[in-house]
């Protein structure tokens, strides 16, 4: 499913004293398929930017073309039902979201809703429990017996049951430790090698550089780049003057003297291999 912004805009609270622009002139194309970061410091537009993707938020300016959809400030919800199965939103913290007395009854929420047979959304969340790595006994327990992290898992594996096409997700291991937060990146990365397209709102570099192969960065609800990941990289320069972090491998590299980086390595793998290298001479 193709994605396409054309000089998107979006205020929030027009014409009130309240008014603020949330994003300004906006223009990018996603390709099918992608893994796409979007990076920004606070306040930046990230979010509002997500809320677009399945019109949670409608631009009032410009128009969003997914797929056969086609989002302008007119669009009404009754045209986005469509749409809405195929691009999921995950918020931040979705275990707040959770509310049905079993596991298994909460992932298959979703599926149901999207039209599967409760035989067939059944069979879906059994599936996903499984893949966001959760032992099947907890599927009869209620969802708020479990730790957060596992909380966590269950929200997630309810959104990825009816396997949307675009699946989009606001800072989605916040909160988890190192070990949780890279198996659930690595779910994410293993839905994207299955064909679906996502989209990552991060503020972690080394994710941006393990899993993306397309970022966009936003500034003051503008997006200033689009580009793969060693090219958002590669000026120090320019990552500076935007207050950006860099992957904490391309920082190390940056810090070793007498060794000499084509390019910045963005991974601990690449690192380790470019290291190598150099220590063979
Ligand atoms: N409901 C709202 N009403 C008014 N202004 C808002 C609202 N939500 C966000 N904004 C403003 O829009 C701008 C962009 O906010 P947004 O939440 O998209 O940024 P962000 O890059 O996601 O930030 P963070 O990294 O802190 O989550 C900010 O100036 C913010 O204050």
């Amino acid at each position: 499913m193709s994605i396409k912004f054309e000089q998107v805009g979006y205020t929030y609270s027009p014409g009130s004293p309240l008014e603020k622009k949330g994003l300004e002139d906006v223009n990018f194309e996603l390709k099918t398929g992608s893994f796409t970061a979007i990076i920004g410091h606070t306040g930046s537009g990230k979010s509002t930017l997500m809320q677009h993707f399945n019109a949670l938020l409608k631009p009032t300016e410009g128009k969003i073309k997914i797929a056969n959809t086609t989002i302008t400030p007119a669009t009404t919800n009754k045209d986005l039902k469509e749409l809405r199965r195929h691009v999921s939103l995950v918020f931040q913290f979705p275990e707040a979201q959770l509310f049905e007395s079993t596991v298994l009854d909460d992932i298959a929420f979703g599926p149901k809703n999207f039209g599967y047979s409760p035989e067939e959304a059944k069979k879906s969340a059994k599936i996903w429990l499984r893949k966001v790595g959760l032992p099947d006994y907890i599927a009869q327990r209620s969802p708020f017996e479990l730790s957060g992290g596992q909380m966590r898992r269950v929200a997630i594996a309810g959104v990825m049951a009816y396997e949307p096409d675009i699946l989009c997700l606001d800072e989605p291991a916040a909160g988890l430790d190192p070990r949780a937060r890279k198996q659930m990146m690595h779910l994410f990365a293993q839905y994207q090698q299955e064909g679906h397209t996502v989209i990552l709102v991060t503020h972690n570099m080394d994710d941006v550089a393990d899993y993306a192969d397309d970022v966009l960065v936003m500034e003051h609800g503008k997006m200033i780049k689009h580009d793969c990941p060693a090219k958002i990289f590669q000026d120090r320069t320019w990552l500076k003057k935007h207050h950006l972090e860099e992957p904490k491998a391309s920082l190390f590299a940056s810090r070793l003297n007498n060794f000499n980086f084509v390019q910045p390595p963005l991974t601990e793998k690449k690192l380790v291999e470019e290291i190598e290298q150099n220590l063979r001479g």
